[in-house]
């Protein structure tokens, strides 16, 4: 393989020097000494520690042995080192962890070692971990997750990603439409449990034999289904994302959209490079040094680090948190080159995300299914608390903005069967006395402690990433926050019209049905290619929507119709694309109806038309200007606002 100047050793240690979290009180406790021939006292203040820390990791945490407070004294000596680590495996059974031995590096006075505890769980609990796995088309997204989780691997011709695709014509395609799961099981010493045998059927085995499962959440790569990849982004909230860059392909399609999506949502990224076996070296080395060029220029501001090595990936992995640093790995899904170090580093992934579980029970549905035998059932996100079994939560909002209180029947953790569901996790949940019918994406089911109030309108502080002329009043697009995803207008901005780059605070209503939204919350309002990001800053609850136009009521058989008559590609998108053609339908005849354009709001509408609507006339067109979907694709590079622009803006702006 070709020489590459890599960034890695010192950045990565100047980066860790400078990032990494001192913390006194553990220094102190931890040092050099203590460890080596602890006091009883100190003995119950290590394990106390440990607990807390443990706790804090949601239940791992990697120690440093030898590491003495100023750096003076670093290391252990050959004959402390033995106690030290007798020391450190003793508290970590006391607390029921285990202990893996992850590096060690010289120091001035000795050996610095690098150790793994983690909480040693029951069958039905573990750690859980989201990476949503973003990429151009044919950048190996789901060849890498078949080859991961079922550890077999590809023949180069498409054979491992079979084992994931959800409908038929993605099989004879190739090609994702749906946001699709897998799971990737780590024992408590680290080693992965999934085996070739256990089909995807088996989740509940991986399950019961992990202490801590990444749950990948496969996207679409393909620019015609962005919507629902941004639905993936936003709705299954992921820790991380992993940015999929064919070798031979390079930066391409979709890649920096992609990219730029993480950034604007604040997702630690990190790049995987597949497909090395079939690159030439040369083309390998020029695009890893685009792909440098890009995550360092002052938009994204990362640290590109190329993990090669066992180290590396520790010191990354450990690292990763701080959002600055986006570790590179290049693989072979083919050869296997490399899958070992990226595996390690899925397993010392922990998310640095908050999650509040002493504070009244929330949970965001991403989706809703009809169980033969159990009825109806919800998938998603707890955000906080704690949801148990027969706990009485409210559900909604309606179309009339209501909440009704529905009692949960049965809890699955990724098909398990379990007893309580804690903030931070996925479930799905069977529930009592509801129809499907009734239920949507988007919806929630929260405390009757919180009293939920829907509303239809909102306030958002909103960056504008890119448009191709001027937003102004009336403006529509889709926004998606959490799992809602739903057209609003704009009825009033802090600016007169808003352009690429600008900040302004908006007042949104969204023209279907309420929601359930809570300030602080990211967002994204996007169509075609505009694109705004942003935070909601104030909700406004209000009791009567009767003034927000509810739309004519049609069958499924005329919104499915309207779709097919108008894009000439229903039939490729998944059930949870099926609203496109409504909602379209219904934002033109809202655009109709409002002759009082005023002159950029007219313009704003027209373009708005020829990007998103271009369908509309049958042609099978997106992206506006008359450009057929293929083209577009192949000159996203060009039209899109570059990912450093859209990062820099966006991550100086608000995810600072
Ligand atoms: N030689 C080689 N081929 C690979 C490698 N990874 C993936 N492929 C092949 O690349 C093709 C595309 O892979 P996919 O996994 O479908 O790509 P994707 O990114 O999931 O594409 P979408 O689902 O459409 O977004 C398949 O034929 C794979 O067999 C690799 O490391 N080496």
């Amino acid at each position: 393989m070709a020489e590459q100047k890599e960034p890695s050793k010192e950045s990565l240690s100047s980066f860790v020097e400078k990032t990494s979290p001192k913390c006194a009180e553990y220094d102190k406790i931890l040092g050099r000494n203590v460890l080596v021939a602890p006091t009883e006292e100190q003995y119950e203040l290590l394990a106390k520690r440990l607990k807390q820390q443990l706790g804090e990791g949601r239940g791992e945490v990697i120690l440093e042995l030898g590491a003495s407070e100023d750096g003076s004294e670093n290391g252990l000596l050959d004959d402390e080192l033995g106690p030290a680590e007798a020391t450190l495996h003793s508290l970590a059974r006391s607390l029921s962890c285990s202990c893996v031995r992850l590096r060690e590096r010289k120091e001035t006075r000795g050996v610095v070692v690098q150790y793994l505890i983690r909480k040693v769980l029951d069958q039905s609990d573990f750690l859980e971990i989201r990476v949503a796995v973003v990429g151009n088309v044919d950048a190996g997204k789901s060849t890498l997750l078949g080859v991961l989780t079922h550890g077999e691997l590809d023949t180069g011709r498409g054979t491992a990603r079979q084992k994931l695709f959800r409908h038929k014509h993605e099989m004879e395609s190739g090609r994702t439409s749906s946001v699709g799961n897998d799971i990737l099981g780590f024992d408590s010493e680290g080693n992965v449990v999934n085996k070739p045998e256990h089909g995807s059927l088996d989740w509940v085995k991986i399950c019961e034999k992990s202490s801590k499962v990444i749950t990948f959440i496969d996207l679409a790569g393909h620019e015609r289904y962005l919507k629902t990849t941004v639905f993936g982004m936003t709705g299954h909230a992921p820790d991380f994302g992993m940015l999929m860059v064919g070798a031979n392909a390079g930066i391409i399609g979709m890649t920096k959209e992609h990219l730029g999506l993480a950034l604007a949502l604040s997702v630690p990224v990190f790049v995987v490079v597949t497909k090395i076996d079939m690159c030439p070296a040369k083309v390998l080395q020029d695009n890893l040094k685009m792909l440098v060029k890009i995550l360092k220029s002052p938009g994204c501001r990362k640290v590109p680090v190329m993990v090669k090595s066992s180290d590396d990936v520790v010191l990354s992995a450990t690292n990763f948190v701080s959002e600055r640093l986006c570790p590179i790995f290049q693989v072979s899904n083919v050869t296997g080159e490399n899958l070992g170090i990226l595996k390690t580093f899925l397993n010392l992934l922990t998310t640095k995300m908050e999650y509040h579980e002493n504070e009244p029970a929330e949970f965001q549905i991403d989706d809703t299914y009809s169980v033969p035998g159990v009825g109806t059932v919800v998938s998603g996100t707890t955000l906080k608390g704690v949801i148990k079994l027969n706990d009485t939560l409210m559900l909604g909002p309606d179309p009339l903005g209501h909440f009704i209180p529905i009692s949960v029947k049965s809890i699955h953790r990724k098909r398990m069967a379990v007893k309580e569901v804690r903030a931070g996790q996925t479930a799905s949940f069977a529930l009592k006395k509801v129809k499907r019918s009734q239920l949507r994406k988007g919806m929630v089911m929260v405390s009757p402690a919180l009293n939920p109030q829907s509303c239809w309108e909102f306030e958002g502080e909103i960056l504008v990433l890119h448009h191709p002329t001027t937003i102004s009043s009336r403006y529509q697009a889709m926004v998606h926050c959490g799992s809602i995803r739903q057209t609003a207008s704009i009825i009033k901005m802090s600016k007169d019209c808003l352009r690429t780059g600008d900040k302004a605070l908006i007042h949104f209503r969204f023209i279907k049905h309420p929601e359930y939204m809570t300030s602080g919350q990211r967002m994204v309002f996007r169509e075609g290619r505009t694109k705004a990001v942003g935070n909601v800053v104030r909700i406004i609850t209000q009791t009567s929507p009767v003034h927000q136009g509810t739309r004519p009521k049609q069958t499924k058989q005329q919104r499915f119709g309207q779709g097919q008559q108008k894009n000439g590609r229903r039939e490729n998108e998944a059930n949870d694309n099926a609203m496109d053609g409504e909602e379209k339908e219904y934002y033109l005849s809202e655009i109709a109806a409002s002759k009082t354009d005023t002159l950029e709001g007219g313009s704003d509408k027209r373009d708005s038309q020829s990007q998103g609507l271009g369908c509309k006339k049958g042609r099978g067109r997106r992206g506006g200007r008359g450009k057929p979907l293929n083209k577009n694709l192949s000159a996203d590079n060009s039209a899109m606002s570059s990912p450093a622009q859209v990062a820099n803006r966006s991550t100086s702006n608000f995810a600072q």
